[in-house]
């Protein structure tokens, strides 16, 4: 059995819609086996909406390996133990597809190059900025192209905390883009690439201060926050706690907020305002840090059955 530890990751970060993202240190565990015959799906939460069948997004992300690899196991058996929440915007679908296609590439003997799983998991995914921090770890800032993905992985210092608020209501990805508009204003894309570029030099510089400015967006979030209807407040009562810029997770709804060295007070500021204001949704609140490695191989017993 292969077990494949995989990061939750968070996309966009403000104004880069569909090319930057960071893995965050929230797992999924893929376990894997080839089995005589069939395809057993476990999962733990076992939560209603994950497939266990054909259908299930781990397993169609394997597929992709075996069929294009040419290699395909006899039976497989497939366990999922799940920390990331499902639809929150915290990557759960990817880390599915990195997960899928990084464990399907140890079971047939590893004939893809990391490149090539890269590129594999974006495109199953429909953009690489989540897959791509799920597979390789970090804060990636990435283009899907024809035949490959653009990357440049930074590696994030601890020092850089990110503040997640989850609340407990779902919203799916593909909702989230349905909503956005077909065409945006020429003033609207030159306020995000202005902001993209400061973020990606604000971050590998650590120039921290930049980062409230570098975050702002006006391609998705100003349509998506109509779907939260605490997404102001959040974000408002995380500045006001001393974060460093706050914006939608991926196609949320969960919101982060960047927080420097001083996470401590931050925490405490705002677990003192959640508890006292009034909101629509019970909001979970998390600190967590940058997850450096990807996905991981943590353990391995025999692999696939002899032939
Ligand atoms: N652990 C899991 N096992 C199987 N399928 C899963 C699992 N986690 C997520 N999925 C699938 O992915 C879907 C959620 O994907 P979606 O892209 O909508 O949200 P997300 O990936 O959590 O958010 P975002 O892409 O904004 O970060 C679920 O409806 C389910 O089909
Ligand atoms: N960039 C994607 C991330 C969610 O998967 C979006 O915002 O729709």
């Amino acid at each position: 059995m292969i077990s494949v530890k995989v990061p939750a990751s968070s996309a966009n970060l403000g104004a880069g819609f569909d090319c930057m993202g960071v893995a965050l240190k929230l797992y999924n565990i893929i376990e894997v086996e080839e089995i005589e015959k069939g395809l057993i799906i476990t999962s733990s939460p076992d939560d209603p909406s994950i497939a266990k069948d054909e259908n299930n997004l781990v397993f169609k992300a394997m597929k992709t390996v075996f069929d294009e690899v040419g290699w395909y196991p006899r039976g497989l058996r497939i366990n999922l133990i799940n920390e990331i929440p499902l639809t929150r915007g915290l990557g759960s679908s990817a880390a599915c597809i990195s997960g899928g296609i990084y464990a399907a590439n140890l079971l047939c003997g590893g004939k893809l190059s990391e490149e090539e799983m890269i590129y594999l998991a974006a495109k199953m995914e429909g953009h690489p900025d989540n897959s791509t921090p799920a597979m390789i770890g970090g804060l990636v800032f990435a283009v899907l192209e024809d035949k490959k993905v653009n990357y440049i992985k930074f590696v994030v210092p601890s020092r850089l905390k990110f503040a997640v608020f989850i609340p407990d209501f779902q919203l799916s990805t593909e909702y989230a883009r349905n909503i956005l508009p077909k065409y945006i204003e020429f003033k609207d894309a030159v306020f995000n690439i202005g902001r993209a570029a400061l973020f990606a030099s604000a971050i590998t510089t650590g120039n921290y201060e930049l980062l409230p400015a570098a975050t702002q967006d006006r391609l998705h979030q100003p349509y998506r926050k109509k779907l939260i209807p605490d997404f102001d407040k959040i974000v408002n009562l995380a500045l006001e706690a001393g974060a460093k810029g706050a914006f939608l997770s991926g196609a949320g709804p969960s919101i982060i907020a960047l927080v420097d060295e001083n996470y401590e007070i931050f925490e405490q500021n705002v677990k003192n305002v959640l508890a006292s204001i009034e909101l629509s949704a019970n909001w979970d609140f998390m600190i967590l840090e940058a997850d450096n490695s990807g996905a991981t191989v943590f353990s391995v017993q025999s692999t696939s059955l002899k032939r």
